[in-house]
């Protein structure tokens, strides 16, 4: 089902370079597929979000009031839900924010002997727009994820966009948006959703920026309308990469590497061991467990699309490969795993311990699941209230700051031959000063 590798192989660098080699983001037919609805959308407007809708998500709709929830209506499903249900979104809720609450960034300043005040001041986008993802499957926790670190850095205006295939819509997913204080929804997705919150239509008000993941088509349509818009970040899809070492129950783990195979057929599970037995004992525990799996289909072109069992020589090596990888998500399933931690410089999320699933991360722990992919872990953070704030620079200028800080200015102005900058500084020079 999975590929074997194993790190004393002479070709294993290749077979692993292979492995990771990871283009759809930059698909050019994707790119050319989404060029095309980018412009529709921004010439034709909410015509064109009616036609993609009904053509990639089998909805038809006579309006844009057809594919509007207000938060009437957000109230309602999370009416609907059984208490159970309820309870444990709030309680995931409360864990993201609470989590969320202590990455707030203040403004700051210092005044300087002269009387020069420098500082930052940072403040929250005025209105942002969140893709949910909703092809595949429904994923409520996102919706959690993304507007909740948005309300907590201050953001004014939460608009969400999900997809809603053949008109299911998904109760969890609007009643997260109710708990998590999300403005407006409309029920639209793919690169549409995108470029009608990037460019704005008659009904849907352009944004600020747009975060949350999605396919490769979401993808694209991002990485196409950054400038235009901010955006978080281009997400690929899902992997975990789990380092074991040979004394966790196999069956956990084969479920672990399951649980982010189910999410995509391109999706990414990696095994990192030293004990070639125990990576067998793995491979028979997938086996046993896979054909109870509802999603197993996936799960299986997954596990052979972008799959594998790796030995390596001891955990030291498994944690230089973790940094070469550069995992979204990383389990530390060993002994010590804080030891191993201190050796990993590249990951979006660690889990460290062997009862730390990444479900768990998924879902509630606290930390936002919405990461860096694609190996971006080497120059990306997770998603946070940072994004959704932005920092602007304070300078204030004293008289007798003017003096010091005009003769340099003025000299380096003079340098660059820029007259009128040298001039600027100058005209505030006084004499005797
Ligand atoms: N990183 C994270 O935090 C995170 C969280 C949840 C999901 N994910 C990932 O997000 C992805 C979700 O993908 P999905 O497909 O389920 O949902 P999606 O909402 O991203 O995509 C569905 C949309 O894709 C568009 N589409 C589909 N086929 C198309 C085509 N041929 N041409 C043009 N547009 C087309 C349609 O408009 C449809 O509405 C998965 O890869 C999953 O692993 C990531
Ligand atoms: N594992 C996904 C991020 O890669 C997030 C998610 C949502 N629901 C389940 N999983
Ligand atoms: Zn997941």
């Amino acid at each position: 089902m999975m590929k074997r590798l194993s790190t004393t192989q002479i070709d294993f660098q290749p077979q692993l370079a292979d492995l990771l080699a990871f283009e759809t983001a930059q698909n050019p037919q994707v790119d050319a597929d989404v060029a095309a609805i980018l412009q529709a959308v921004r010439q034709r407007g909410d015509a064109a979000l009616l036609e993609y809708t009904r053509r990639f998500d089998g909805l038809e709709a006579a309006d844009m009031a057809a594919l509007t929830l207000q938060p009437a209506e957000l109230l309602a499903a999370y009416q609907r839900l059984a208490p159970v249900q309820r309870e444990a979104l709030e309680a995931a809720a409360d864990r993201v924010r609470r989590y969320h609450q202590r990455q707030l960034q203040a403004s700051w300043q210092y005044t300087e002997e002269d009387g020069t005040v420098l500082g930052q001041a940072v403040t929250p986008l005025d209105r942002v727009g969140l893709y949910v993802p909703g092809g595949k499957a429904s994923y409520p926790s996102s919706v959690l994820m993304n507007a909740i670190p948005a309300k907590v850095a201050g953001v004014a205006e939460i608009i969400m966009v999900v997809p809603t295939p053949r008109g299911e819509r998904n109760d969890l997913v609007l009643a997260a948006a109710h708990i998590a204080g999300v403005d407006r929804v409309y029920t639209l997705g793919g690169a549409q959703a995108v470029a009608a919150l990037a460019y704005g239509t008659a009904t849907i008000p352009q944004v600020d920026k747009i975060t949350g993941p999605g396919n490769q088509y979401v993808a694209a349509a991002k990485r196409a309308v950054f400038g235009v818009v901010g955006i978080d970040m281009v997400a690929g899809p899902s992997e975990i990469l789990v380092i074991c070492d040979g004394q966790t129950d196999p069956d956990w783990v084969a479920m672990d590497l399951f649980s982010q195979a189910e999410h995509d057929e391109i999706a990414q599970s990696i095994l990192l061991c030293p004990d070639a037995a125990y990576l067998t004992q793995v491979a028979e525990s997938m086996a046993r467990l896979l054909p109870g799996m509802p999603r197993q289909d996936i799960i299986r072109a997954s596990l052979a699309n972008r799959g594998a069992l790796i030995q390596v020589r001891d955990l030291a090596e498994a944690a230089e490969i973790a940094n070469q990888i550069a995992p979204e998500h990383l389990e530390l399933s060993v002994a010590d795993p804080w030891a191993l931690q201190a050796q990993i410089r590249h990951a979006g999320a660690i889990f460290l311990g062997r009862y730390a699933s990444e479900a768990l991360g998924d879902y509630c722990a606290g930390p936002n699941h919405v990461l860096p992919t694609s190996r971006t872990a080497r120059f990306a953070s997770p998603l946070g209230v940072y994004d959704f704030q932005k920092r602007s620079s304070l300078i204030y200028v004293s008289a007798a700051g003017a003096q010091t800080l005009g003769r340099i200015a003025s000299t380096l102005a003079h340098g660059e031959g820029l007259q009128a900058h040298a001039l600027s500084a100058e005209y505030r020079l006084q004499e005797g000063c």
